[in-house]
């Protein structure tokens, strides 16, 4: 178990915001436990809040219902933001990615896992979609991309 510490300041917020919907990021929980970790997760979901950061890693729930979260609005709104400016989102770390990509010249990489059915799928074609939007490229890539998509996930079977 790890203390983090926090001024009183962020103390006291953290202890307001988990009774309202959660920590947005769980660092600033005092203990990261897994029953505390799987309460905000618990308060958050009940909110539709799917969403959550560990320090830079989303933490992302199936919320197994469309949420009017991937609008181009919302895509607008995420362009060229820090993470932790606004509510975890997976928008935000489509375009960290993005933004390093361009600053530094350098490829980056998106790890995203979970069990069967969490939404991995999903994740990857939300990403995509953030992707093609700000780059400005055609959606017929986009589409490639998502129908190759069946081959990466491809299992040999003997
Ligand atoms: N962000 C989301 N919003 C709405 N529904 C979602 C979201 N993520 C996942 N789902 C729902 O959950 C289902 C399963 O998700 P998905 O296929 O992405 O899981 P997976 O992790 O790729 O599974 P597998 O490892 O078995 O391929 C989707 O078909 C969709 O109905």
């Amino acid at each position: 178990m790890q203390e983090v510490w926090l001024t009183p300041e962020r103390r006291i917020k953290a202890m307001h915001a988990t009774s309202v919907q959660g920590v947005e990021d769980m660092i600033s929980l005092g203990d990261l436990h897994e029953a505390g970790i799987l309460r905000n997760l618990l308060i958050r979901y009940n909110g539709n809040l799917i969403y959550t950061y560990t320090g830079s890693i989303l933490v992302a729930v199936n919320p197994y219902q469309i949420l009017p979260i991937y609008t181009a609005e919302q895509i607008k709104l995420y362009k060229d933001r820090k993470i932790g400016e606004l509510p975890p989102h997976i928008f935000a770390i489509g375009d960290n990615s993005y933004t390093h990509m361009k600053r530094f010249s350098q490829d980056q990489c998106i790890v995203i896992s979970g069990e069967s059915g969490a939404g991995k799928t999903e994740s990857t074609k939300l990403i995509l979609q953030y992707l093609a939007a700000i780059s400005g490229k055609h959606s017929w890539i986009e589409q490639q991309i998502l129908e190759a998509n069946p081959i990466l996930e491809g299992k040999l079977i003997f």
